[in-house]
Parts: C-alpha cells; structure tokens; sequence
C-alpha cells in the first residue's frame, strides 16, 4: 500500500513512513493511491466481532506488512480495552429510522480516542523499530489535544505539543490537556483561533530544516493513520444496522472534516453509505462551499460547539484531491489560490463528484440548543452541542429520504461541555469517575503569542534532544 501527497512534489511513502511523517514535504496531506474493496460477505462477516477485531481486520489492508497482522491485533486490543462500554461504539436509537452513534466512551470522551489511542501504539512501535524519537506538534479545537496526551503522555520516544485557542476550549477539555503533569507534554495556550493553531502547525512543518532537526511529527488529521482508524466505526455502524443488504446514510459534526472523510473512504470501500451529510455549527464554510463551489471563510465565530469552530478544514484538501481524480496539479492551484486570496473555486466537475456523495446542513446555535432540549425530552438521553449538530442534521435529512435509517455520530460526552447542556435539558452531566477530581487538579501551561517563531523557540528550548 502506498500513499501519495495531494499536491504530488513529495515522495510517495509506506504506512509506517505516512505514519511519522504526518504533512507531507510539500504542504500536501497523505492519501492512499488505491483502496482495499470489501465485498458484501467481507462487510457480513464483520457482523458480531469485538470492536477491536473489527478494527484490526479493516485497518490491515492498509498497513500492509509495516506491522505484522498479529502486532496490529495486539494493539487494537489495547487501545479499545479501557473503553467504558461493551460495545465499545454503541448505536442509540432516537426516533424511527435515527440512531445515534456514541464515540465518547473513551478515556478522553471524544470520538479522537478511537485514533489516538491506536496512532500512540503504532507510532510508538515504528520508533522504536527504528530506534528513533519524535515530536509531536499538534492543533486543537479541544478534543485531539486532550486524545493526544491521553495517548502519548509518558511515552519515552516522544514529546508532545499541542497548541490550543486560547479561551475557546471549554474548562473540561483545558484541564485535560493542561493537569496531566508529564514531562513530555506541553500545553500551550494561542493567542488566536484554532485555525490560527493549525496554520502555526503547518507553517512549522513546511519549514523543512526545522521539521527535520525537532523530528516533527503530527497526530492531527492531516495524519493518514487517525482517517484510517476512524473508518472502522462506520462499518461497525452500518453492519449492526443491516449492511450490506441495507443502505444507512451518517450525519456527521464537522470541523476539520478528518471524521467524515473517513465515512467516504468506507464509502469508496464498498460500504453502502447512501449519504454523507455535513453537519456545521454556524461557522458553515462547508455547507456554504457544496452550495456555491467557493470556499470562502468569513471568519470564525464562538459557539456552543467549540470544537467545531474551524473555517480551514484541513482535509477537504483530501476529498479534493479525490474528487479531481487524484490530480495533484488541481489541487495545488486551489491550495495556491486559497493562499494567495483568501479563496478558491472549485471546477465544476470536481464539486460535482462532491455533491453526489455529500449532503450539507447548518445547525445554528438556537437549532443546536432546541435539539439538546428535544432528545432529553423525547428520549431521556442527554447528548452534547456537537452531538446536537448532527442530529439536527440527521433529522433534516431524515426527512429528505425517510426510508434509509441515518446514523448521527456522537462526537463528545455531554460532560465536556455541562454549561450548554444544562441550560439546554436542566441537568448538568457528571464527568465520569476517572475524571471526577479534574477541576480539583492544578493546571501548568504555557501562554504564547499567535507566532510561528515564538512556538518554533518554544520547541527548541523545550524538546528533548531527538535521537
Ligand atoms: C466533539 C467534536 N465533534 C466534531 C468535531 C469535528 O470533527 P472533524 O474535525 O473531524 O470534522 C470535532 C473536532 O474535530 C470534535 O472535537
Ligand atoms: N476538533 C478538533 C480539531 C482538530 O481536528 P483533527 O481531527 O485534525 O485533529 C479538535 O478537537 O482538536
């Protein structure tokens, strides 16, 4: 299996060198050159098995022999057994024909668990294959920052940084990051947005010479390995609800789009997902974009869904490249355009292609609220503003094409955001025992400005001198 940048000047690589290398060389996001197809008795078989056996299986046609089938076994295994739920991504049903998929129940409550806790593993055995260190550079809205800690903190080979929005995370996921005490983690507060924090990221890997003396490496989505693990959970999904002799369709909460595009790489797969709707908080680009073919941000606004407060989603650069029949050229000039201008339009055979897979639907915050509102009413369960999102989605589309069941993932547990869900339901939700003492525990970051040099001497002074 190999992997090609979208923006085609850098080398192709393996799994395990896609793996540490996060961004590729030339700006450009891994993409695999082809897809494993499963059949319908492949996706049948997967009716019944453990999660973590389900991922195993999917996950290896991609990996190849970079990690043995067994040595891949062994770690899905362990990254899915401290999850506090049987079924590891158990489906709710809301009302007829809408489910909801729980992702949360991971030691972070966030659907990032589900690739993190196996990126961790498998980043971590290549290092230590090769006998080699990393450092870890990473953005957040929130959620990946508090999964790549979780996962990563007290690893001897790596040493992590995660850059957050400075007062635009909630006080549950701050402290996650920023109460670990670890010597290799580093939380540091940005004075900026998210988008700020991911163009800091990528303006640090695009410096070559750097890149190359820290060893970065990167754990956000623009990783290939978090898009691969984050397949599993729709065919899991899909086959619990009668795949493959029934089409589901997914309403997804969308930021940095990694999460959906995983959808429609299962899609490509074989999967029969009918539609794969966007579900966007206020900040719409995406939504706006399906609609116009520009993608044009506005600037982003606050919401009750922070983690979904993006404009640049990093990995519509992938369904670009896709939707241009792999055409890196393409993708250069709009990644160019959007450079240079702030903008860019996409050909109209391209958004096409995406307006055949993809369905788009904004949820704005009285919507969001009025859901939270509606599903502890109606079902007794308390869900999460991002959650909300992609219910109020699903229902919208739901009503579009009532016969196909849709599933809503649900991205966070209710816990991470209690001020929202409670004004929404009345009930402020409990964060779990393992976290029970979280805003009890002290706090160490660092505060730094919306610079890429102030980070990068960050870095330098702070990282462990790489092997
Ligand atoms: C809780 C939650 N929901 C939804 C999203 C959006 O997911 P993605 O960035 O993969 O589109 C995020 C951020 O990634 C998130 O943390
Ligand atoms: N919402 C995300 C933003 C980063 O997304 P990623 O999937 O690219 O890591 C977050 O919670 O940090």
């Amino acid at each position: 299996m190999h992997y090609v940048s979208t923006r085609g000047t850098a080398p192709a690589l393996g799994f395990a060198d896609a793996l540490l290398t996060g961004l590729a060389r030339d700006g450009g996001l891994y993409a695999p050159v082809t897809l494993p197809q499963w059949g319908a008795d492949t996706i049948r078989a997967l009716a019944g098995l453990p999660y973590a056996r389900a991922a195993a299986t999917l996950m290896s046609g991609f990996v190849g022999d970079d990690i043995p089938a067994s040595a891949l076994e062994t770690m899905t295994a362990a990254a899915y057994a401290e999850f506090r739920h049987a079924a590891t991504a158990p489906l709710v049903q809301i009302e007829p024909n809408l489910f909801a998929l729980e992702l949360f129940h991971g030691p972070t409550l966030a659907f990032k668990d589900f690739a993190m806790q196996w990126l961790a593993r498998a980043m971590d055995r290549v290092l230590a294959e090769r006998g080699e260190r990393t450092t870890i550079l990473g953005a957040t809205s929130g959620d990946t920052g508090a999964a790549a800690i979780e996962a990563f903190g007290g690893l001897a080979r790596a040493d992590i940084f995660i850059l957050y929005p400075h007062g635009r995370v909630s006080d549950v996921q701050r402290r996650q990051m920023t109460t670990v005490g670890k010597p290799n983690v580093h939380a540091l507060a940005i004075d900026g947005t998210f988008d700020d924090c991911q163009r800091i990221v990528k303006t640090l890997f695009g410096d070559l010479a750097f890149r190359d003396a820290m060893r970065l490496s990167g754990v956000n989505s623009i990783n290939w390995a978090r898009i691969l693990a984050q397949i599993v959970y729709y065919f899991v999904a899909a086959v619990a609800l009668g795949a493959p002799g029934r089409a589901v369709s997914f309403a997804v909460p969308t930021g940095n789009f990694g999460d959906i595009l995983a959808g429609y790489y299962a899609r490509r797969m074989g999967l029969p997902i009918e539609r794969l709707i966007i579900a966007t908080n206020e900040n719409d680009i995406l939504a706006r974009t399906l609609a116009t073919g520009r993608y044009e941000p506005r600037g982003v606004k606050a919401t009750q869904s922070p983690s979904m407060d993006i404009e640049v989603s990093s990995n519509f650069e992938r369904l670009l490249f896709e939707a241009s029949g792999q055409d890196p050229e393409a993708v250069t000039r709009m990644m160019g355009d959007f450079a240079a201008d702030g903008w860019f339009a996409i050909p109209p055979a391209a958004l096409e292609r995406i307006r055949a897979d993809f369905g788009a639907e904004r949820i704005d915050e009285t919507e969001c609220a009025a859901e939270m509102t509606r599903v502890w009413r109606d079902c007794g369960l308390v869900i999460d503003p991002h959650s909300a999102v992609g219910v109020g989605a699903a229902r919208r589309a739901l009503a579009a094409s009532p016969a196909t069941p849709i599933v809503a993932l649900g991205t966070a547990h209710p816990a991470k955001f209690p001020d929202a869900v409670e004004r929404a339901t009345g009930v402020r939700p409990a964060l779990p025992p393992h976290l029970a003492d979280l805003m009890d525990r002290p706090e160490r970051h660092v505060a730094l400005p919306n610079d890429p040099a102030a980070v990068a001497g960050y870095l330098r002074q702070r990282a462990r001198a790489p092997a």
